[in-house]
C-alpha cells in the first residue's frame, strides 16, 4: 500500500495539469503539470473561479462542460484552446504559443463546501492538433500547384448546392482546360507541361478571391466555382481568366502549338440536382469551346 503522502507526491507529479472544479467553476485544486515546456503552473487559480479568470464566452463553454459531465457521469472528452493571456493567475513562465488541450472531464463521487464537482484533465496536444491540421490541408491539396484537389472541390460543391437549395444563392463553375498540352509534352518536354500547370495554378491564386475555390481536377484541367456569382459575370470572369492565362503560357508556345486555354461555364440551376448536373453542364460547354476551335470561352 502507498501512503497518503505518497499519493500527494503521485498527484503532484502527474504529467498533465488536473483540476478539481465545482459546478460554479471555482478552482478547488491543481495537480501535476508542473514541466514548464509544456504548461503554466496553475496553482494559483486555487480559490478563484472561471468566470473571474477567463472572458465571459469562454467561461460559459467551460460551465457547460462541467454541466455535461455532471448531468452524464460519463468521461467527458473535448479539445480547445487556451493561451496563458487568456487566463488571470497563470504565471508567464511556460509556452509563448496558445495551447490546445484535450480535456478528460470525470464527475467525482463526493461534493465540496456543498458542490457537485469534476475531475478536469488538460493534456498538451499541440503537436498532434498541428501535424492533423497539417495532414487536413495536404489531403485537400493537388500537389503541383498547391490548389484544392478534386475530393475538397467536391466537398465544398456540394456545400454549396445545399446552400442554392436553401437560399437560392448562385454558384458559377468554370472548367478548362490546357490546349495541346499532349505536343508541347511531346516537343518541349514534360517537365515544361509541368511548369505550364504550375503557372495556370498561380494565375488562378492572383486572379480569385479567398471564398472562390480553385481546384485541379485532375491532368491538365481545372475547375473554378466562383459562389455568388451569376452566369453573365462568371463569363466575363472566365474571359479574364482566359486571357490572363494565355499571357503567362506565351513563352510556352511551339511553332505548331499554342499554350492557351479552353473554358466551359455553367451555372446552378433550380433543375440541378446536385452539384454534378452543373460541372457536366461544364464539361458540355468545355466540350464545345474544344470543338470550335479551342483558346475560347463558351456558356453551358
Ligand atoms: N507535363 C504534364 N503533363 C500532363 C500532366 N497531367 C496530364 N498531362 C498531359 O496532358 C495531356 C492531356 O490530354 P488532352 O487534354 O487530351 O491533350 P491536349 O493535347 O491538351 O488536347 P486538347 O485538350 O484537345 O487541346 C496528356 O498528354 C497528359 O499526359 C502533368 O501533370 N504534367
Amino acid at each position: 500500500m502507498i501512503s497518503v503522502d505518497q499519493m500527494a507526491l503521485v498527484l503532484n507529479s502527474l504529467p498533465d495539469p488536473t483540476f478539481i472544479l465545482t459546478r460554479s467553476g471555482r478552482y478547488v485544486a491543481v495537480f501535476g503539470g508542473r514541466d514548464l515546456r509544456y504548461y503554466h503552473d496553475g496553482s494559483g487559480l486555487v480559490g478563484l473561479n472561471i468566470v473571474d479568470v477567463v472572458d465571459p464566452e469562454k467561461a460559459h463553454w467551460f460551465l457547460e462542460q462541467i454541466e455535461l459531465a455532471l448531468e452524464s457521469g460519463k468521461l467527458l472528452i473535448k479539445e480547445y484552446e487556451l493561451s496563458n493571456s487568456d487566463v488571470d493567475g497563470l504565471l508567464e513562465e511556460g509556452p509563448d504559443q496558445p495551447i490546445w488541450f484535450e480535456a478528460r472531464i470525470q464527475a467525482l463521487d463526493f461534493q465540496v463546501d456543498g458542490e457537485a464537482v469534476v475531475l478536469w484533465v488538460a493534456s498538451n496536444i499541440s503537436e498532434r492538433h498541428d501535424m492533423e491540421s497539417k495532414l487536413r490541408v495536404l489531403g485537400d491539396t493537388d500537389q503541383l500547384t498547391r490548389l484544392f484537389n478534386r475530393r475538397k472541390l467536391e466537398h465544398d460543391l456540394s456545400l454549396h448546392h445545399e446552400m442554392f437549395d436553401r437560399y437560392s444563392v448562385p454558384t458559377s463553375i468554370l472548367m478548362f482546360d490546357i490546349d495541346n498540352l499532349k505536343n508541347i509534352n511531346d516537343s518541349l518536354g514534360h517537365y515544361a507541361g509541368d511548369e505550364i500547370i504550375m503557372a495556370v495554378g498561380n494565375v488562378c491564386r492572383a486572379e480569385l478571391r479567398k471564398t472562390d475555390i480553385a481546384c485541379r481536377f485532375g491532368g491538365d484541367e481545372f475547375v473554378v466555382a466562383l459562389p455568388n456569382i451569376g452566369l453573365q459575370n462568371a463569363v466575363s470572369f472566365a474571359h479574364r481568366l482566359r486571357e490572363r492565362i494565355n499571357g503567362e503560357l506565351s513563352r510556352f508556345s511551339t511553332e505548331e502549338d499554342s499554350s492557351t486555354v479552353s473554358i466551359g461555364v455553367a451555372e446552378m440551376l433550380p433543375e440541378d440536382r446536385s452539384y454534378e448536373d452543373t460541372l457536366k453542364r461544364a464539361d458540355g460547354a468545355l466540350y464545345q469551346a474544344k470543338r470550335n476551335g479551342k483558346n475560347r470561352v463558351m456558356a453551358g
